[in-house]
């Protein structure tokens, strides 16, 4: 996925929120993007995810533009998962996650691929919870269906903004871990918007540092986290220091 020279700015607004933003997203990584509080992720997110549409520059997959791309094909390339999900309290888990099907057959009928939704469902360890409705599920339950459904889109890209935001440290950890075996087993492309600076440096392999709509450092995670950008755009002290496993950690001051 190309991003060239994109801006975007909301109605009304005199300065851009996101201004000449350009990278890539290379087949196969999985790249964080980070920022400070207002620095225009979600505005990407929404840029990328074709729920805004940018003032100017280009998206696109394979050389084609996205805004050239039907709902099913882009569909079929690239899955979301949001901070915020509406509620299908109604729905079981199984029912929601075979919409992601629906990518590829539509009106969903008899013909979702139910062995493709039965293995998503088994890796996510969401068999157990099929019958289930959403509103009888943990936060963190319901945040694997979500998963699940994007999955269920078979993509090639999976964006998220901020999806462990409501987990709690254990499920953080073991959400952040499916999402690397998903991209290192299965090869899905992968975004994610981080607050935490450690789950970056910990699970990406190339890291956006967005601050005041502009993309003010990308590269490797060790490269982009530094205590020299902590300080210019997050505005700490910090060290960075190895654990016993050689990983590197932001530390803040006493
Ligand atoms: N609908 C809107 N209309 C006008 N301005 C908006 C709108 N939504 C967001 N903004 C502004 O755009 C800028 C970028 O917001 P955005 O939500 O993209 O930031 P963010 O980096 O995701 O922030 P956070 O870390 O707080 O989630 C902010 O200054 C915000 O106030």
């Amino acid at each position: 996925m190309e991003i060239e020279h994109l801006s975007f700015a909301y109605p009304k607004t005199t300065t851009p929120q996101l201004d000449d933003v350009s990278f890539t997203l290379k087949p196969g990584q999985l790249t964080s993007l980070i920022g400070p509080n207002g620095s225009g992720k979600s505005t990407l997110f929404n840029v990328l995810t074709r729920q805004l549409v940018p003032t100017a520059g280009t998206v696109s997959i394979d050389g084609q533009a996205i805004a050239d791309f039907s709902a099913r094909a882009y569909a079929q390339k690239v899955a979301a998962v949001q901070q915020h999900n509406p509620l299908y309290d109604d729905l079981s888990v199984q029912e929601l996650i075979r919409f992601g099907q629906s990518a590829y057959h539509f009106p969903l009928s008899e013909a979702a691929d139910e062995a493709v939704i039965d293995e998503i469902m088994a890796f996510l360890q969401l068999t157990g919870l099929k019958k289930r409705s959403m509103q009888a599920l943990s936060g963190g339950q319901q945040q694997r269906v979500w998963l699940a459904l994007a999955l269920a889109q078979q993509p090639e890209y999976l964006l998220l903004d901020e999806p462990t935001t409501y987990l709690d440290l254990h499920f953080q950890f073991r959400f952040l871990q499916l999402l690397k075996q998903l991209n290192q087993q299965k090869h899905l492309t992968i975004l994610i918007i981080l607050h935490d600076l450690n789950q970056a440096l910990a699970f990406s392999d190339h890291t956006l540092l967005l601050a005041n709509g502009k993309l003010a450092a990308q590269g490797a995670p060790q490269a982009v986290v530094t205590p020299a950008n902590l300080k210019t755009y997050f505005a700490i002290n910090s060290e960075l220091v190895a654990t016993s496993s050689g990983q590197q950690i932001v530390q803040l001051p006493d």
